[in-house]
């Protein structure tokens, strides 16, 4: 706003200014505009007495003109403060800042009517930086802010339920490497089975379907390309039909996962100890099962084992004695807590419960084999008063305590994890948003290309330039503004003029959003003169069309100058002024650069800019003068030039001049 407002130099030259249009006392006017958007009144032109005179005075309705409004009494030049020279608030780092700054349908409006604005009120680099710089978040730092604000300290779970579902629905696209961990360790305690305990049918029964079943779910689970990659079709319903291969089907579903490792787990803990089945029947329960079972079997590995009077042999030499399968059950057991452990991305608390159930059951079985029993007590001297199945339980323990701190540790870490990662895909967004800002703001100050040059460059240290060969330039004069400007008290000390000129400049400025003009360029307004200049794309000009661009340029700036009047014809009809437009325009070499650190400006230099300024301050009111190579350019495509002879022009001398034929012409 500040800069906006410093650009506008009116000079009153201390003359009194008469009112263009006699106006009785007390009349009140409502302007309307043409477009629906406009139907509101816009300004209401109101005449006070004044030494005799009607003046003018507006009092403008529409939002854009409220910018002007309350910027104290230096017409907005800043935040005045009493008895003191003009404060500025700089814009902060924030960008809210910036967006409060601007209403609408001002410089920067589109910031504050974008929906990214809101997201911007959240944004702080203050916050980015906290977050994602390493050195100041250590993991001890990182542990306490999770468990205090986002996670139950012993669940592990997220405080936010919504947060909670996002993380149990997530893909697990490492879920076969598990599998494939737990296929790992069932076929280690497939060979230690195989290598220690005798071989017979419940083994092979069990171990060759389980190893089946594991083989067939490690091959499902990593199986991504089953399906022949169909061309995209633009029918939704036939990307429905189309395959999904398994292995994203199981990493995509929680429920399947489950079940997969339940289903998993349940087996190789069953491999582990079914097969003691084979050497002495539990008590009671199994025992008519497990003779018929023992039946057909080979006798010379278990005949020892059903006469009662081996027994006592077989303790006597232990080398030999199904006691020295014992260890095989154990580390059966414990591999088994080791495939549970292995699902690194299966709840640590499901894990947990499957391993004491697991534990539990293993120790049950063992308690009713009496070889368990036969084994403690000729290995074990130490404690001889406490039961074998404590002491097994209690080094099985163990080893869930240490299977569950590393779940723990896991599942801490990965929840850390998704933190981090939907913390820093907010932050990225916001870092978007403000990349976004950024460029936004920089392309109304500057040229499309230049804001981008300055966005991607990281050396803004060096004088940004661009040289043309040939450049159109305008410059568009109001000179019957300065007679209408008057800053007395009826106008608010001039208040009042500056916002039918802050109109007319808004209303010439969304003419350079047709697309016919995307080739123009505003320069900047001085004044009442507003400056344009039409051919300003690095690159474009030499190329093979570089006459016809050229043709183009000027056409457009000539287009670009009669819809500028135009438009001044109806802002006159709506305000009962009778502003005319004088345009100069000519084409050349320019040298164009951004100049200034703090508040950078785009300009134009050269002797074509020079000569462009003269056409239009030695002009005439409501028409275009142009250069004699610019006419003949116009006339060769088609424009009626007029030849106004040789011309005076300042610094330059004599030139001749023509004017541009326009239906203004006549007016
Ligand atoms: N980049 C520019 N922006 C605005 N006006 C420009 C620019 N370059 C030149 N002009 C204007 O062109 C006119 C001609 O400039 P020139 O250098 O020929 O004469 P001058 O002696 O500097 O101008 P003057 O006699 O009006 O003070 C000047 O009024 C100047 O303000």
């Amino acid at each position: 706003m500040e800069n906006c407002m410093a650009e506008v130099n009116i000079s009153t030259e201390g003359k009194p200014i008469e009112c263009s249009e006699p106006l009785n006392v007390g009349e009140e006017m409502s302007v309307c505009h043409e477009n629906p958007e406009q139907t509101k009144p816009i300004m209401k032109m109101e005449t006070e007495s004044l030494n005799g005179n009607a003046k003018p005075r507006f009092s403008i309705t529409s939002e854009r003109n409220n910018s002007l409004v309350d910027q104290g009494s230096g017409i907005g030049l800043g935040n005045a403060t009493p008895g003191g020279p003009p404060t500025r608030s700089r814009p902060s780092s924030k960008m809210t800042k910036y967006v409060e700054c601007w209403g609408a349908d001002k410089p920067f409006a589109n910031i504050a009517e974008s929906t990214l604005a809101k997201n911007i009120e959240l944004t702080s680099m203050d916050m980015i930086e906290t977050n994602l710089l390493p050195n100041r978040n250590s993991c001890l730092e990182c542990r306490k802010w999770l468990s205090g604000e986002d996670l139950h300290p012993a669940l592990l779970w997220f405080r936010n339920p919504v947060q909670e579902d996002e993380y149990r629905s997530q893909s697990d696209s490492e879920f076969r490497y598990y599998m494939a961990g737990a296929t790992i360790v069932f076929i280690g305690m497939c060979i230690m089975q195989l290598a220690t305990i005798p071989k017979g049918i419940i083994l092979y029964g069990t171990l060759g379907p389980t190893f089946i079943v594991l083989l067939v779910f490690v091959y499902l689970c990593w199986l991504e390309g089953c399906c022949s990659s169909k061309p995209a079709t633009d029918t939704p319903l036939e990307h429905i039909d189309s395959c999904v291969p398994p292995g994203r089907i199981v990493a995509d579903s929680r429920c399947l996962r489950i079940a997969i490792f339940l289903l998993t787990v349940t087996l190789i803990s069953a491999c582990a100890v079914v097969t003691v089945v084979d050497y002495e029947p539990l008590p009671n329960l199994v025992s008519n099962a497990t003779s018929l079972i023992l039946e057909g079997r080979n006798a010379s590995d278990y005949g020892e084992i059903n006469d009662p009077s081996n027994t006592t042999a077989l303790m006597g030499d232990p080398e030999n004695s199904i006691i020295e399968y014992v260890p095989t059950y154990l580390y059966g057991s414990a591999m088994s807590l080791c495939a549970i452990s292995v699902y690194l991305r299966i709840g640590f608390l499901l894990k947990l419960g499957l391993m004491v159930a697991s534990i539990i059951s293993h120790i049950y079985v063992y308690s009713y084999l009496k070889f368990f029993q036969d084994y403690h007590d000729t290995h074990d001297d130490k404690f001889p008063n406490i039961p074998f199945e404590i002491k097994t339980a209690l080094v099985l323990t163990v080893a869930i305590i240490l299977f569950h701190i590393l779940d723990r540790q896991i599942e801490f870490t990965s929840r850390t994890d998704f933190l981090w990662k939907a913390k820093l895909k907010v932050e990225q967004e916001e870092v978007e948003t403000m990349r976004g800002i950024n460029k936004i703001l920089l392309e109304n100050i500057l040229p499309a290309h230049v804001a981008e040059k300055f966005l991607t460059s990281r050396n803004t240290q060096d004088l940004y330039h661009e040289r043309y060969s040939c450049v159109g330039v305008m410059f568009a004069s109001i000179p019957n503004y300065k007679e209408f400007y008057d800053e007395s008290d009826v106008n608010k000390q001039g208040l009042e003029c500056l916002r039918l000129l802050n109109e007319i400049i808004c209303e010439f400025d969304k003419l350079l959003l047709k697309p016919k003009f995307s080739c123009i360029e505003k320069i900047k307004t001085i004044g009442s003169t507003y400056m344009l200049a039409s051919g300003l794309r690095p690159g474009k000009e030499n190329s093979g069309e570089a006459s016809r661009k050229e043709e183009y340029n000027i056409i457009a700036l000539v287009d670009f100058a009669v819809l500028l009047m135009t438009n001044l014809d109806q802002i006159n009809r709506d305000s009962f002024q009778r502003f005319k437009l004088r345009v100069g325009i000519n084409h050349g070499p320019v040298i164009a650069g951004v100049v200034g650190a703090q508040k950078p400006q785009y300009d134009i230099w050269g002797n074509t800019v020079n000569v462009a300024s003269r056409m239009d301050s030695c002009g005439m009111m409501g028409r275009i003068q142009v250069t004699e190579d610019t006419a003949k350019i116009l006339m060769h495509t088609g424009y009626t030039c007029e030849c106004r002879g040789p011309t005076f022009v300042k610094g330059k001398g004599t030139l001749t001049t023509y004017f541009v034929k326009t239906q203004f012409d006549d007016k």
